[in-house]
């Protein structure tokens, strides 16, 4: 379970998130929605630590992740997995080792800086690709790849720390809707057959409804809705996100895949 209690983040007197008080139980694909500048990226990047609270407390299976230094720290931002708008590729290097990046907080340091991957790692790594039909492009460089491919080595890159929770920060905001289906499934069946948590900013509420078991709705660094996607009326919609309602509510929904169409997930890594 994921706790926060009363967290809070001033960046000089501006109050970016105020007050976040939420439970969020494992196995739960989370949406967190607002218009820009709500606090979304904020409340995230606390969870994963990369920004401090100002106040406040998070706590990760009875864990207070906000006392963590040193070595405890880095191992929770391996277990607290982020996925970024940008995908944060090391461009020049192939897929299979970026993705083997993901392993870095399990292996010696020596063994990862004179590239002698355990055979397991590897097998791990391969495995997350072939999780969302990527095995092929193992060897190519990463920056030689579309965005929405470069978006699923991220995402396997995830997988491949075997993390208790992922914190993906707004992840198809640079694709088109044909990649942005693609990653969103991808999202989907880490949640669903790995039964990792997910907590996933997103600035398209069509798409939250359709991917999301439960919604956040913040707005100016307060969670003001908390419920069922269904619980979410186009009236509360337009009171969060005010004059780019229209924006964000008129892309035609994704078809989500039934869960029984999902292959089962690989020994390697379930
Ligand atoms: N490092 C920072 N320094 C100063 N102000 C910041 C910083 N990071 C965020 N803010 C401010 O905090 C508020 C919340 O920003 P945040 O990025 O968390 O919102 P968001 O909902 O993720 O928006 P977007 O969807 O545009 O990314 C904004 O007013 C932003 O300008």
């Amino acid at each position: 379970m994921l706790v926060i209690e009363g967290l809070s983040r001033r960046f000089g007197d501006k109050a970016a998130v105020s007050d976040v008080n939420l439970q969020i139980a494992h196995g739960a694909f989370v949406g967190v929605i607002g218009r820009s500048g709500a606090g979304k990226s904020t409340l995230l990047r606390m969870v994963n630590r990369l920004q401090d609270p100002s106040s406040g407390r998070i706590l990760f299976d009875g864990c207070d992740v906000t006392a963590l230094k040193g070595p405890a720290l880095r191992q929770w931002r391996a277990q607290a997995a982020m996925i970024f708008q940008q995908f944060n590729l090391v461009g020049r290097l192939d897929v299979l080792t970026n993705v083997l990046m993901g392993r870095l907080a399990t292996v010696p340091t020596w063994r990862a800086l004179t590239k002698m991957w355990s055979r397991e790692d590897r097998a791990v790594a391969l495995s997350a690709l072939e999780q969302f039909d990527i095995a092929a492009l193992a060897a190519q460089r990463a920056d030689s790849l579309s965005g929405g491919q470069q978006q699923r080595v991220a995402i396997a890159r995830a997988l491949a720390q075997e993390p208790g929770l992922i914190l993906a920060d707004e992840p198809i905001a640079s694709l088109d809707p044909r990649n942005t289906k693609i990653v969103m499934d991808a999202l989907l069946r880490i949640n669903r057959h790995f039964g990792i948590t997910v907590l996933c900013n997103l600035h398209s509420l069509d798409l939250a409804r359709t991917y999301c078991d439960r919604l956040v709705g913040m707005a100016q660094g307060r969670v003001v809705f908390d419920g069922a996607p269904e619980a979410l009326t186009d009236g509360v919609a337009r009171d969060l996100y005010g004059l780019e309602a229209g924006e964000v509510m008129d892309v035609a929904p994704a078809t989500v895949p039934v869960a029984a169409s999902i292959p089962m997930p690989d020994a390697a890594l379930a």
